[in-house]
């Protein structure tokens, strides 16, 4: 028997997304809400129960509400791309490439959260190094990020695209999260293994899907010895052996005179860099991604695969 997917939220930005990735795959089949009963409790709550797998791509607190809806059938596993689950200790952190031990844990799971789109990127370069050593406890550690629009679903897409909007964005970028309580910093405090809450500086620009986020650092204030060069064979080292996350060599990045936030648009990968002069005081960690690929329906699908392979 193929295994049942049901994407509960399959209409939105996210779950469109994880459908087109699912589209051709003869070995799942995929239970379907129409989208004029996409908030019907009674249909979804019936869909979520037969499904072998439930994608949630919804707002966190119907997230929450549907995860309780399944709570009493131990034969559902479920992927929760929202913000709802993603610290939660129960929880598998669906970013396999973070550690050795996730792809495991992800597989055996009954519960993956799906990682934020920014925190895969922050997560993405800080991790390697706390755990190299390199990266020392204190260090305060500042992210600095650029999304494409479609980062802020249904609703922001209507604003950035539709001049009649009543709340039309016209800025082509614009800075949010000026209060410095976005919620992806506990997820990045938590999975980037850091003892202090990174300061979190987003922002969007004016085109649909791509994301750069940057983690500057001082080498003076990192671990003694740490170069260029050894942060860079650090990520090298932590991301051998898997496809899906790339540590651009130096030698190319060091003939690189911009970085294009949409390069991987479209794409379900992750580019690292590190930047700065050979011999220099500070470095640039740089992640780029699509935020609905590896940072949210791409990653979605790793995960459901990786389940499968239980
Ligand atoms: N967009 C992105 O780049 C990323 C998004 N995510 C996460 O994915 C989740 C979905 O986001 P996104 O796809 O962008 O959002 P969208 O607003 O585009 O889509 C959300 C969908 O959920 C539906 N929905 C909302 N409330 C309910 C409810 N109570 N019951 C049933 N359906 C409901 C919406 O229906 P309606 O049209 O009626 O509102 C809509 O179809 C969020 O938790 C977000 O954090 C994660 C990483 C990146
Ligand atoms: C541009 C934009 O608004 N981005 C969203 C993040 C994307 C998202 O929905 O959050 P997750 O990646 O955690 O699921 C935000 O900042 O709230």
């Amino acid at each position: 028997m193929k295994p049942k997917i049901f994407i509960d939220g399959e209409h939105g930005t996210t779950g469109l997304q994880i459908r087109t990735r699912m589209a051709g795959r003869s070995d799942l089949e995929l239970l379907s809400i129409p989208e004029a009963e996409r908030r019907n409790a009674a249909m979804r709550e019936d869909l979520l129960n037969n499904a072998d797998i439930a994608i949630l791509c919804l707002p966190d607190d119907a997230s929450r509400e549907a995860v309780s809806m399944v709570s009493g059938n131990n034969r559902v596993r479920v992927i929760d791309t929202s913000t709802a689950h993603r610290i939660a200790p129960d929880w598998a952190y669906g970013f396999a490439e973070m550690d050795s031990a996730q792809p495991a844990k992800i597989r055996d799971a009954r519960h993956v959260a799906n990682p934020g789109c920014y925190p895969t990127g922050a997560i993405g370069v800080i991790r390697p190094l706390r755990q190299a050593g390199i990266l020392p406890d204190g260090y305060p550690v500042t992210v600095n990020a650029v999304s494409g629009y479609t980062g802020g679903g249904k609703q922001m897409i209507a604003q950035m695209e539709d001049e009649a909007n009543p709340d039309h964005i016209s800025a082509p970028h614009f800075l949010y999260g000026l209060t410095l309580k976005h919620k992806h910093v506990p997820e990045m405090k938590m999975h980037g293994l850091l003892d202090r809450a990174p300061v979190f500086a987003p922002s969007v620009g004016k085109f649909p899907q791509g994301m750069i986020v940057q983690v500057p650092l001082y080498l003076d204030d990192l671990a003694s010895g740490a170069t260029i060069e050894s942060i860079h064979s650090a990520l090298v080292e932590h991301y051998a052996g898997q496809s899906i996350v790339e540590v651009v060599p130096l030698a190319a990045s060091e003939k690189l005179g911009r970085i294009d936030a949409t390069e991987l648009a479209g794409a379900d990968t992750m580019k690292l860099f590190v930047f700065g002069a050979p011999g220099g005081t500070h470095v640039n960690l740089v992640a780029l991604l699509d935020n609905l690929g590896k940072g949210a329906s791409g990653a979605a699908v790793q995960n459901m695969d990786l389940m499968l392979s239980a």
